[in-house]
């Protein structure tokens, strides 16, 4: 793996300087190629390089025709403080023309270092967003580390996040705390302004919604060392048909983390771990790869990130129990699939045994890495909110570390200034998988595991989820709510908001279950401002989708179903069930 790595991400010496016009295959040798091909090849370096020693063209869809649209052109003789952007086809093509024209919002440049130097006259060149970022790699000012989880950055028993701990001494979970201190030193505004002023940019690696808030995720990292697929972002699309049809209600907001590069919220944390093991590649850790148990997201979500990043990703997952389409993304991603009799909980047990044994890192959410990543979709909902706060978040749980990512990324803003309260958090659950609710129902007392019981949704299959305690920790401090969804419940609740323009999947169906219930009980107000969290894309559950319009799950009356009319082909057919379908309006 390590060999792999160095290949393709060899530091740069002052000896070996970078070449004048770097492509994505730059460090590879020419294939053998034709004589013709190759003076080809010549002469559109030539051509490039005349284009780089003049002023930057007008016309830059002719530019982004004769070089790769990745590039972005940079000339001493244009040099200005706001970048130049141009639309190339669906992509945006920066003219970026002096490490002065660096974000002024960037507190690394504005606050603790000067910007980089410009390039000396006649040394143009054109580079990559990630070489861009080199070019303005700071010293940084914050920092964060692993505590015992409810200690905070002080506490005297701490790991830095370059160390592979998983457990706090006396066994229990661990937490990342960031030196608060520090960032208070920037006020509520300062922060909301550099937030803000990252969205929508292709600037390495602030185009991320993860990373646009990095300052507040893994501080430390190096920026060249990040794997992103600018990730987060998510829409937070306004459900208005669904609420007020069938909620009454006209402040009801879905965050769709799932529209998203592997299809879940998983992304979000996976960013951060997979980057962080890339800096302890980087670091020569001897680590053979990154494991997870999966019910289908994280193992996605893991592969995709190793993969791009090549690093070798093994996933445990219980055998029959996700998803087609959740099956082939691992396997199509090149991870090594363990399919396991067994349920999730079984094979959970088995990666912290394995990872215990073999120099493979654990993925899952039980590694408190992950939620730095996760936390930044609740900041997000602020900053699309106007950093104005909704009165309740609803989220699926499961393993049950998203609910706590989700206080954490409120409560951070809280902290910091940016809002003055946080949301109630309401945590919902298949009541075939329900540990959280029962506990919660039982006054918080004595916690039980259950044996999960299968569900449609089945990410969420989880009767012992490794974050109970961060569960409770975030529903006790945002004065929060634990309800449940039966299958029934949460399929019609999915047909219902599909049949109002979304599609989603069948967490997101348990958590609007929920919200139907505290609406019904008057828990929720019609006008409170409600966000209910999507966790994944519809299209991995199209089965389930498919048996319920089709009628065809026992014992379920499928009351939404709308299941396709067969008909003769000939006109007479057609007309009739077109009228008999058009009296309905
Ligand atoms: N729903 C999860 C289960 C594992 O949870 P994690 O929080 O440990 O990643 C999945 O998609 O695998």
């Amino acid at each position: 793996m390590k060999k792999k790595y160095r290949k393709f991400h060899e530091p740069r010496s002052q000896s070996n300087p970078p070449p004048l016009f770097k492509t994505r295959t730059r460090t590879r040798p020419l294939p053998s190629l034709s004589r013709r091909r190759r003076l080809l090849l010549r002469r559109r370096i030539v051509a490039l390089a005349a284009a780089a020693a003049a002023p930057p063209p007008l016309d830059a869809e002719a530019m982004a025709s004769s070089a790769s649209s990745m590039l972005i052109y940079q000339s001493p003789t244009s040099l200005t403080a706001n970048p130049r952007r141009f639309a190339v086809g669906r992509r945006r093509l920066t003219v970026s023309c002096a490490s002065a024209s660096a974000s002024a919002s960037d507190p690394a440049l504005t606050n603790h270092s000067p910007p980089a130097t410009a390039p000396p006259p006649g040394t143009a060149t054109i580079h990559n967003i990630r070489d861009e970022a080199r070019r303005h790699r700071q010293a940084h000012a914050f920092s964060a580390k692993y505590v015992p989880f409810g200690c905070d950055f002080t506490a005297s028993e701490s790991y830095s996040l370059d160390e592979i701990v998983y457990r706090s001494r006396s066994g229990g979970l661990l937490d990342v705390q960031h030196d608060m201190e520090a960032l208070k030193k920037f006020d509520g505004a300062y922060w909301r302004n550099l937030f803000d002023s990252r969205v929508g940019k292709t600037t390495w690696p602030y185009g991320s919604g993860v990373w646009s808030k990095k300052e507040w995720v893994l501080p430390e990292i190096d920026s060249d060392h990040i794997v992103s697929a600018f990730e987060g972002n998510s829409n937070l699309f306004w459900a208005e048909r669904f609420g007020k049809h069938f909620l009454g209600m006209d402040d009801l907001w879905v965050k769709h983390c799932g529209i998203s590069h592997t299809g879940s919220f998983k992304d979000l944390g996976m960013t951060v771990l997979v980057s962080q093991v890339n800096r302890l590649c980087k670091m020569d850790r001897p680590l053979v790869g990154v494991g997870c148990a999966s019910t289908g997201d994280t193992s996605a979500a893991l592969s995709a990130y190793c993969a791009a990043a090549g690093i070798p990703s093994i996933v445990f997952l219980p055998a029959d129990k996700i998803s087609m389409a959740q099956l082939v993304q691992p396997i199509a991603n090149g991870a090594f699939v363990l399919s396991i009799d067994t349920d999730f909980d079984g094979c959970m047990k088995l990666i912290r045994e394995v990872t215990a044994e073999l120099p493979i890192y654990l993925a899952n959410s039980l590694n408190s890495l992950r939620l730095e990543g996760q936390k930044t979709a609740a900041i997000e909902i602020l900053q699309q909110f106007d950093w104005e706060v909704p009165d309740w978040v609803i989220v699926p749980g499961g393993n049950l570390g998203n609910i706590y990512a989700f206080y954490k990324g409120f409560k951070m803003c809280q902290e910091l200034g940016l809002v003055d309260r946080i949301p109630r958090l309401v945590c919902a659950q298949a009541a075939n998988a329900n540990p959280l609710y029962l506990y919660y129902k039982a006054g918080w007392k004595d916690f039980k595991a259950v044996k999960a019981n299968t569900t449609f949704a089945s990410a969420i299959q989880i009767g012992d989820p490794v974050s109970i305690d961060r569960a409770v920790y975030a529903l006790q401090k945002s004065n929060g709510i634990v309800e449940e969804a039966t299958e029934e419940e949460l399929m019609d609740a999915m047909a219902q908001a599909d049949s109002t323009g979304m599609f989603i999947c069948p967490h997101t169906g348990v958590a609007l279950t929920a919200l139907n219930k505290l609406r019904n009980s008057g828990v929720i107000a019609p006008t409170d401002r409600t966000v209910v969290v999507s966790t994944a894309h519809g299209l991995k559950f199209t089965q389930s989708k498919i048996d319920y319009h089709s009628k065809a799950i026992p014992d379920m009356a499928c009351r939404y179903a709308n299941p396709p009319m067969q008909v003769r082909a000939d006109f007479g057919s057609v007309m009739d069930v077109l009228k008999d379908y058009l009296k309905k309006y």
